[in-house]
């Protein structure tokens, strides 16, 4: 694997990123982030509890992860470690006494999201290309000043440290379909990430499933990535080999959701020595560690009561773990005194938060400095930054980190990168809109568009043309013509309604992923899904109806569009309550009997199966959008055509007996059939009102009910 140099160029030393003239567009003076002091991503944590139904899953834990470091957390499975990352990610609620600050600051919302967190799990849209995912991440997750170019570079560079050049062409797979190896998508989780280029990096068993060799070179480019871009990477591990646990600086191990070991991960050896524990030379140590571990629990108790009496903090080397108040912004820092000696905020202790103003010439000042010049303290030494009148290199500070000398860029960069993340969103609703229209689209394609649903729609036409072909208008075939549209508006209804739900599970995975990481707006999503699966869901019903109906009869170009029309709407209507059903129940299997109900409810009161619906049930027929759908079709077709003519005989229809070849009116049609009749607009209308319901419906189950977390 290529590592190392290349990671130096992802967001690199060229002005890639954060080019020239554009680090801050059009921004008024305005409060925008913290100060660039506070922006030393060190994410700090102390008596860090989580419970879940009164179940304690980590308790009173503590650690402190610094920029440039690899934090590896490690322990048996069970012991608290993905607890332990969605804790410091934000998406698990802490425990009352819990501390847990990044940058100095109790974690908010907006830190949150500069947060990246490779998830055990890896989620992506099975059917879309590694590419076309890389290249939709970037789209939203890259602020808007950044051109279409440099998001290429970007996304380039980082699939080549990566080294995913040969997979960019695959299907990411997932569930039933074949797609990106394991440790393919492992790293193609990561790539995600790194494409925001987050301060701060979670990981969680970011080995598992790749082979040894793939696993070390993962975790060196990792501690490459720390070390040289200063980043803040913490991740869990199972069982890493012993070249792998020698590239970790620190380490926290845990037992039972409490910590028994928080260190260098070189001093570990000599800490399980002092502890009655001793590991061999030419062992692994984290072979030897998790053996101790899950071995016997007296082992196991020991170092916990150890660990416990030393207040958590290694006493027996003589580190403390000092708390210190007076820091001005209230943010960790290493003490001079020794790097061994770390101190940082009380917690429940709110610190007051810097203010670093950004005016629209990309010049910084903090409040409480008054002047350009501020002081960043990085470990022990203190460092200016000039920040220039000018908007002048615009490098990222990625590279800032590698080029002490030039400081003069630093608060370009960081007023760029943190005032697009200060805003709520990375780009516009517009962008948002924009980038996930188009990728609804290509990801319902091949499931809405399948090759079995094309052969499907045109035996299905061709099967319904012959077995009403070529009607002749008369009162005999009326419940044919009936038979067709109804068929028709059902089917379709079905066909929409199903479709919808079951995209709805594994979608929803990603977007919730995505919705937690603040890549977008609820809002532009679920707008970008109607608009970007609409031309799929109205192909194949006009299909079907294109080969279908003038089969049975075609009478003039008008009928024609506008029986389509309500075919479609029925389509997009019955679309609409499968997005509602299916957020709402969200578990397939109850939403399958939801809708099973539901959809069979309108049927049977859709005015075709059922003539005669007693008085008390009526209401049920005005629940049904079938009912209304079927209702305008059946007055544009027996209005729009030729007229249907009275049966020669014993006509069930009053006026034909009154004279001979008389014909008969659509409202007669559709009285006799026992259901009052609307005006046609206002069937449309009531049509337009269950589509406007649902969404909305849908909308407010996934803001208020649905929230990810
Ligand atoms: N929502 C939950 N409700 C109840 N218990 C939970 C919940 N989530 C996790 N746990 C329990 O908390 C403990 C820690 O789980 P966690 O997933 O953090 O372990 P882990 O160390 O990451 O394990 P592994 O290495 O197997 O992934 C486990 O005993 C697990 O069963």
């Amino acid at each position: 694997m290529i590592f190392s140099t290349d990671f130096l160029l992802v967001h690199g030393r060229e002005p890639v990123l954060y080019p020239k003239e554009r680090s801050v567009p059009r921004m008024e003076k305005r409060r925008c982030t913290t100060c660039p002091a506070a922006s030393k991503y060190i994410v700090a944590f102390s008596n860090l509890s989580v419970s879940i139904a009164g179940k304690k899953l980590l308790s009173s834990v503590n650690g402190i992860a610094k920029p440039g470091q690899l934090l590896a957390i490690m322990g048996p499975s069970g012991s608290g470690k993905t607890t332990l990352l969605n804790a410091l990610s934000g998406r698990t609620p802490l425990d009352n006494q819990s501390s847990l600050q990044i940058a100095g600051l109790p974690l908010d919302k907006r830190h949150r999201r500069r947060i990246g967190y490779v998830t055990q799990h890896d989620v992506f849209f099975a059917d879309l290309t590694l590419r076309q995912t890389l290249k939709y991440t970037s789209e939203l997750r890259l602020p808007d000043f950044f051109t279409d170019e440099e998001r290429k570079l970007n996304v380039d560079r980082i699939v080549q440290v990566l080294e995913l050049e040969k997979c960019l062409d695959t299907a990411m797979g997932g569930g039933m379909k074949r797609g990106l190896s394991g440790g393919e998508r492992k790293r193609a989780s990561i790539a995600c990430e790194l494409l925001t280029d987050p301060p701060v990096m979670l990981l969680d068993e970011p080995t598992s499933g790749l082979d040894s060799t793939a696993a070390l070179g993962l975790i060196r480019c990792l501690k490459e990535y720390a070390k040289h871009e200063q980043k803040t990477v913490i991740l869990s591990i199972h069982q890493p080999s012993s070249q792998i646990f020698h590239l970790f600086d620190k380490l926290l191990l845990l037992h039972g959701g409490q910590s028994v070991y928080f260190g260098p991960a070189k001093e570990i050896v000599e800490h399980f020595s002092l502890v009655g524990l001793p590991i061999q030379v030419h062992y692994n140590p984290a072979d030897v560690i998790m053996d101790y571990l899950k071995g016997s629990s007296e082992a196991s108790d020991r170092l916990l009561r150890y660990w416990k009496s030393s207040k958590g903090v290694g006493e027996s080397k003589e580190k403390e773990f000092k708390f210190d108040s007076t820091d001005p912004a209230g943010i960790p820092l290493l003490s001079t005194q020794t790097s061994e000696t770390w101190s940082f905020v009380p917690p429940l202790q709110t610190p007051e938060k810097p203010s670093l103003w950004c005016s629209d010439n990309s010049t910084c000042f903090c409040d409480n400095v008054q002047q350009n010049e501020i002081n960043v303290l990085v470990e022990s030494e203190a460092l200016p930054i000039k920040c220039s009148e000018e908007g002048d290199s615009g490098r990222s500070s990625w590279s800032d980190s590698q080029s002490h000398g030039d400081n003069s860029s630093n608060c370009h960069s960081h007023s760029s990168l943190l005032t697009s993340y200060d805003n709520k969103w990375p780009t516009s609703f517009w962008t948002q809109f924009k980038v996930l229209t188009r990728r609804n689209f290509l990801e319902a394609k091949p499931r809405m568009l399948s090759k079995l649903n094309w052969i499907q729609t045109i035996g299905l036409g061709l099967m319904a043309g012959f077995l009403w072909l070529q009607l002749e208008r008369k009162e005999e075939t009326i419940s044919d013509i009936q038979g067709w549209m109804f068929f028709s508006t059902t089917y379709w209804m079905l066909f929409a309604l199903f479709g919808a739900l079951a995209s709805f599970p594994g979608e929803q995975e990603v977007v919730n992923k995505e919705r937690i990481s603040g890549a977008y707006r609820l809002s532009a999503y679920y707008s970008a899904k109607m608009v970007g699966e609409l031309p799929l869901v109205m192909t194949m019903p006009a299909l079907y109806y294109f080969i279908s109906y003038p089969m049975m009869g075609f009478h003039n170009v008008s009928t024609f569009l506008l029986l389509l029309c309500y075919l479609l709407l029925n389509s997009i209507v019955a679309q609409s309550a499968g997005l509602f059903i299916g957020a709402l129940c969200m578990d397939f299997q109850a939403s399958t009997t939801v809708s099973a109900l539901y959809t069979l409810a309108m049927q049977l009161f859709g005015g075709f199966l059922a003539t005669k619906v007693p008085p008390w049930l009526q209401w049920a027929r005005s629940l049904s959008m079938i009912h209304y759908a079927f209702q305008s079709m059946q007055m544009v077709e027996f209005s729009g055509g030729p007229l249907i003519r009275c049966a020669s005989e014993n006509s069930r229809f009053s006026s034909c007996n009154q004279k001979e070849n008389g014909t008969i009116p659509y409202h007669l049609i559709i009285e006799a059939s026992g259901n009052p009749i609307l005006p046609l607009e206002v069937n449309t209308v009531i049509l337009f009102l269950f589509l406007l319901i649902f969404r909305v419906l849908g909308y407010i189950v996934l803001r208020y009910y649905r929230t990810p977390r």
